[in-house]
């Protein structure tokens, strides 16, 4: 059996900072850039053997892990990898999703992964292309520890494609080919086993948008309550087992993941911004001020929730009306910038995206300017202003955390072009690096094998 999952890295357009708390929804949008886990080995071994899990990332220096485990011994302490190399994310997810399914024979297991260019730089990278041409994956002189990422969620792309291609060689090659009912149920079982995953590895129990991002797709997302998973991690180890048994069949996470995607001809364009900023120091300094200003806090989350949910109101008010009479509305939108369009006469939901963005970085700003913590920095505000008055933009924001990393705009499909070729020699844009990704549906998906020959041994004959 060879299969090869991917899962998609993300943006978090509106939601940023509100949905660390269970009572606010997000809405969060697919990208284009995937990470992808190939089943490349899967061979039976006798009872009396270690079950062997190999996990290759070629496109890195060093990057293999391997451990060899007795599958009645599922601790964090019983499982080594054989070459003392660490990678917490791949080790975290083969311990979870063994102490889930509690196998009974053991296997020689090979996966490798094939990370899409858009979660790294790719400076002094060379390219490898599959066999069929539709690949191209880039290769490292470095390790995955010190190749600069660029916010797109690797490691929870890492960790849910490797969840599912674990899931499969244990449940069977099908175990996603069933009724919707019963795919439903497997879509909620590898999420909450990679929310599981991630959190230990990361040692902290973040919002989580980015692995409901990699398993369904663009969403409006509601985390679930971070005490689910602090007390799982607190059990006893000989506890674990059951624990996460129970915490991923049984318990009511109460999230929402409602499917959520962009508008026919309108796409997200993503300008990574030379700078960066690190977003727990971002949170902490955010979470201290909404504690001690619990009232103007309250008003702002409030007022920006509005936006936020209205943001995805409009979208679906102009994903209606895109169904009939919407060439003359893209027309208009590839002629006009956000800023000069002020009247609704074509189109009711245009006019209301653009208005929530500007609502949406009001109240960014505001939280900026009030916590201390730099969200939407002047900088960034000198370059979204700029956005706003360019033809086919609706506008931009910050996405996630903010700060020096990133811009994500709403612009015309058939603008892009022009945005890209127009800001290149303008003094303004010149930290901006527009990155070649599109907005995507789909979470987890199963990818045709044979786009991949070329780039991995494919053996004649597993089972
Ligand atoms: N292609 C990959 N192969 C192996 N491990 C990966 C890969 N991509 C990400 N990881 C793991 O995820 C870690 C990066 O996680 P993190 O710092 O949380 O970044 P991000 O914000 O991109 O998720 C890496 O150090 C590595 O352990
Ligand atoms: C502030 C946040 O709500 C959103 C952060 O979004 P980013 O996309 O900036 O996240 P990283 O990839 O972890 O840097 C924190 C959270 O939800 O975890």
């Amino acid at each position: 059996m060879l299969k090869v999952f991917s899962c998609p890295g993300k943006a978090l357009l509106a939601g940023g900072y509100l949905v660390l708390d269970p009572d606010y929804e997000a809405f969060v949008v697919a990208l284009s850039a995937r990470m992808h886990a190939a089943i490349t080995l899967l061979r039976p071994l006798g009872q009396s053997e270690l079950t062997k899990i190999t996990v290759k990332s070629p496109q890195f220096k060093g990057g293999l892990w391997s451990y060899h485990l007795d599958i009645n011994k599922l601790s964090e302490s019983d499982i080594v990898e054989a070459h003392g190399r660490n990678n917490p994310f791949v080790k975290t997810t083969i311990l979870t999703v063994l102490s889930y399914l509690k196998p009974t024979d053991n296997y020689e297991i090979e996966i490798t992964i094939f990370s899409d260019s858009g979660y790294h730089t790719q400076a002094g990278s060379t390219a490898k292309v599959s066999n069929n041409g539709t690949r191209r994956f880039y290769y490292h002189d470095a390790a995955i520890t010190e190749v600069p990422k660029t916010g797109l969620g690797s490691s929870a792309g890492l960790v849910t494609s490797l969840t599912s291609a674990l899931l499969c060689c244990y449940l069977g090659p099908n175990f996603l080919n069933k009724t919707a009912e019963e795919n439903a149920q497997t879509l909620n079982c590898l999420h909450n086993l990679s929310q599981v995953a991630h959190c230990i590895a990361q040692g902290k129990v973040g919002s989580g948008f980015d692995v409901a991002a990699a398993t369904y797709g663009s969403v409006v997302y509601r985390r679930f309550k971070p005490e689910l998973i602090t007390r799982l991690m607190e059990l006893d180890p000989s506890q674990f087992s059951n624990g996460l048994k129970e915490l991923v069949d049984n318990a009511d996470w109460k999230i929402v993941h409602r499917q959520c995607s962009l508008v026919p001809g309108i796409r997200i364009l993503m300008g990574d911004v030379a700078g960066g900023s690190e977003t727990p120091k971002l949170v902490s300094k955010v979470l201290k001020w909404r504690k001690e200003n619990p009232e103007r806090a309250l008003q702002v989350w409030t007022n920006l929730n509005n936006s936020n949910m209205k943001l995805v109101e409009s979208l679906e008010q102009l994903r209606k009306s895109s169904k009939s009479d919407y060439s003359q509305t893209l027309d208009y939108l590839n002629t006009h910038s956000a800023s000069e369009i002020v009247d609704d006469n074509l189109s009711p939901g245009l006019l209301n995206i653009i208005n929530c963005i500007k609502h949406i970085r009001h109240w960014l700003k505001l939280m900026s300017i009030e916590s201390g913590a730099e969200i939407e920095p002047d900088e960034q505000t000198r370059l979204l202003d700029r956005c706003e008055a360019l033809k086919g933009s609706l506008g931009g924001v910050v996405p996630g955390a903010g700060g020096y990393d990133a811009i994500c705009l709403l612009v015309a499909e058939d603008s892009i072009d022009r945005i890209i070729t127009d800001t290149k020699n303008d003094e303004e844009f010149k930290r901006v690096n527009w990155l070649q990704l599109e907005d995507q549906k789909q979470g987890l998906i199963e990818e045709k094998i044979e786009d991949f020959e070329g780039l991995i041994h494919i053996p004649g004959n597993l089972c």
